[in-house]
């Protein structure tokens, strides 16, 4: 069995963390079917932290078969109600007692600062944790009146064996909506942890022959030729069309430049340890096995396997609004499965003339830095009323140069590195490119330190609405502020985007800051605030930012199939 051992010797944290890091499958840790492993790397320094097992897609046909046996006997409608809530009682006590040692996993793996790990992404999934417990024996239908002789009633059945695809930006966090839903509603679950390398990976490597950046492309982005990509990736389309040594990576389905010895196809970038960690307390917990199975690999193999499985009966993702696509088309063409989706995000922050100063400034500053900037719902456009465009600039400029970037570990450290190599270069891409086109970089732009995936806060004024940085989600520290006129122009100005899943609105006049908040076209509206959630609280998204709703009673919906049942009390044939 493949273990993951450290030794913490930090300013937060001290301690030995020490955990099977394998396939688990059928409440027991394996190798991955071709005996491959995927690397891990510590985005504060870029070195090689382990090797972990990759799965494959025959994993997932065993993983399916574990699960379904487990709904078949020992879970679905064979485990009541207050025994699902008291095994989630128990893995959510688990995570109180290793609370600490999860934070610095999570800083170690992901680069987010122990502080905010622990306050944030530990303390919110132990209360997901324990929100679905208290759901676990009140999931029931409803008795429908409609004549004397008949009795009618639904039933909240479990679906059955779902999959769970989920991100790195929230590793633990997200790990925890997706299971604790499914788990109380009587699923079993098959989860597949860890991001596909990208689709612009490789990063920039130069071909020593050329002199020209060489840059991995996914067959989907070369084949799409010109349309719809922008001038930068089409360039690198062009650039690769005629390089001959062009292949496709067996493994992650990744087209990589065989010519350089450097690139190395699968590069290592991954937070998966976390979620690996929970498989331990999962089986501590007692949670019988096959009822949930974590799988590492591979977003276009493994993920790919998920979403066309003809026994997995629902999929639930977090991700890019590229890869939701190519799961809703999986789904649509295997069997039919249900599909929930929470996808991107472009979320407008709106500051009026009247909004309390200091605090739509602190505020901001959280809405677009928070978790380095790589959360979906990230305030990333901050819209300010030309009355106090200047004043708020000043101040927030003088909040961004105050954000202090560093080691993790380190206690009074805001911002730690971007999670990988591929984010940091996707990021330095999106701030050249507002460079090129014209935006002034009004604070930071540059990369922070010499290793590790460090990049300074970022402020770009002085934009257009058709630049990229203005458009696109760029998931790392780099906003946009943007001067409005009125509430009919920043709501012009806002509502413009295929996005839709959240938006700020800031100002002291309540029926200003409601009206406003009520027009936007968004699946969360704060006032006064950014960036909160609730584990009881829906959240999810409008337009291409996703389907179905994560969290509080709606997210049940999901991994519930109806079941009406027509009781005939005396009509006769
Ligand atoms: N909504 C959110 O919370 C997130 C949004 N993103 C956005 O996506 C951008 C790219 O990040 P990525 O990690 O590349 O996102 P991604 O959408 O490629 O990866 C998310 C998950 O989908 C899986 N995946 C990839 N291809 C798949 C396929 N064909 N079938 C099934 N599963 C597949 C990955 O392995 C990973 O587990 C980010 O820069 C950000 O803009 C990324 C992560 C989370
Ligand atoms: N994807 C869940 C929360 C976030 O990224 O903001």
């Amino acid at each position: 069995m493949v273990t993951f051992t450290h030794e913490f010797k930090t300013d937060s944290f001290q301690g030995k963390t020490s955990f099977p890091t394998g396939l688990f499958i059928d409440g027991e840790w394996r190798e991955g079917g071709d005996k491959t492993t995927i690397d891990v790397v510590n985005p504060t320094t870029g070195k090689v932290l382990t090797s972990i097992p990759e799965a494959t897609p025959k994993d997932v046909d065993i993983a399916v078969k574990a699960a379904q046996k487990a709904f078949d006997t020992v879970w679905g409608l064979n485990a009541s109600g207050a025994q699902r809530a008291e095994l989630l009682m128990k893995l959510a006590q688990l995570m109180e007692k290793h609370a600490d040692e999860l934070s610095a996993i999570e800083a170690i793996d992901n680069g987010k600062t122990f502080t905010w790990a622990k306050n944030v992404d530990i303390a919110f999934s132990i209360q997901t944790i324990k929100y679905y417990a208290g759901w676990a024996d009140k999931i029931s239908g409803q008795t429908i009146e409609t004549d004397e002789k008949k009795l009618i009633y639904t039933r909240h059945e479990p679906i059955g064996v779902v999959g769970q695809i989920i991100p790195w930006n929230f590793p633990l966090l997200m790990f925890s909506w997706k299971i604790a839903p499914a788990l109380a509603t009587g699923n079993t679950i098959v989860l597949k942890h860890i991001e596909r390398v990208a689709r612009l990976v490789g990063s920039r490597v130069v071909r020593p022959h050329m002199g020209l950046p060489a840059f991995v492309l996914a067959p989907e982005r070369r084949r799409a030729g010109s349309k719809g990509l922008n001038r930068w990736e089409c360039a690198v389309v062009v650039r690769l069309q005629y390089c001959s040594f062009l292949r496709e990576c067996t493994r992650c389905a990744q087209w990589v430049c065989a010519s350089d010895a450097r690139m190395r196809c699968c590069p290592p970038n991954l937070p998966p340890l976390t979620a690996l960690r929970m498989t331990s307390l999962i089986k501590e917990a007692g949670f019988p096995p096959g009822v949930v199975n974590v799988l590492v690999g591979y977003g276009p193999t493994v993920g790919q396997a998920i979403s066309e499985h003809m026994d997995i009966q629902k999929v639930a993702f977090t991700g890019s609004t590229l890869v939701g696509r190519k799961i809703m088309a999986a789904a649509a063409s295997s069997n039919l499965k249900n599909v929930t989706l929470e996808l991107g995000g472009k979320s407008p922050n709106i500051i009026f003339d009247d909004a309390d100063l200091e605090q739509a400034v602190n505020w901001a500053a959280h809405g677009i830095f928070w978790n380095h900037g790589q959360a979906c719902c990230a305030g990333s456009r901050i819209f300010v009323q030309e009355g106090i465009y200047d004043k708020f600039l000043q101040m927030f400029t003088e909040r961004t140069k105050n954000i202090n970037v560093g080691d993790p570990f380190s206690p009074g450290v805001d911002q730690g590195p971007q999670v990988s190599q591929l984010q940091y270069d996707r990021i330095m891409g999106y701030i050249e490119s507002g460079k090129k086109d014209g935006a002034t970089v009004h604070v930071g732009g540059n990369r922070h330190g010499t290793e590790g995936y460090f990049i300074e806060p970022t402020i770009f004024t002085n934009t257009t609405p058709e630049m990229k940085i203005v458009k696109e989600e760029i998931f790392g520290p780099v906003g946009v502020v943007i001067k409005f006129k009125d509430e009919a122009d920043v709501l012009r100005q806002a509502n413009d985007t295929v996005y839709g899943l959240a938006a700020a609105v800031f100002s002291q006049n309540i029926n200003r800051a409601l009206e406003t908040a009520h027009k936007l076209q968004a699946g969360t509206a704060w006032v006064n605030c950014v960036n909160q959630l609730h584990a009881n609280v829906p959240f999810g998204g409008f337009k291409q930012s996703g389907i179905g709703r994560e969290l509080g009673e709606y997210a049940l919906h999901n991994y519930t199939n109806v079941k009406a049942v027509h009781v005939n009390l005396g009509h006769r044939m």
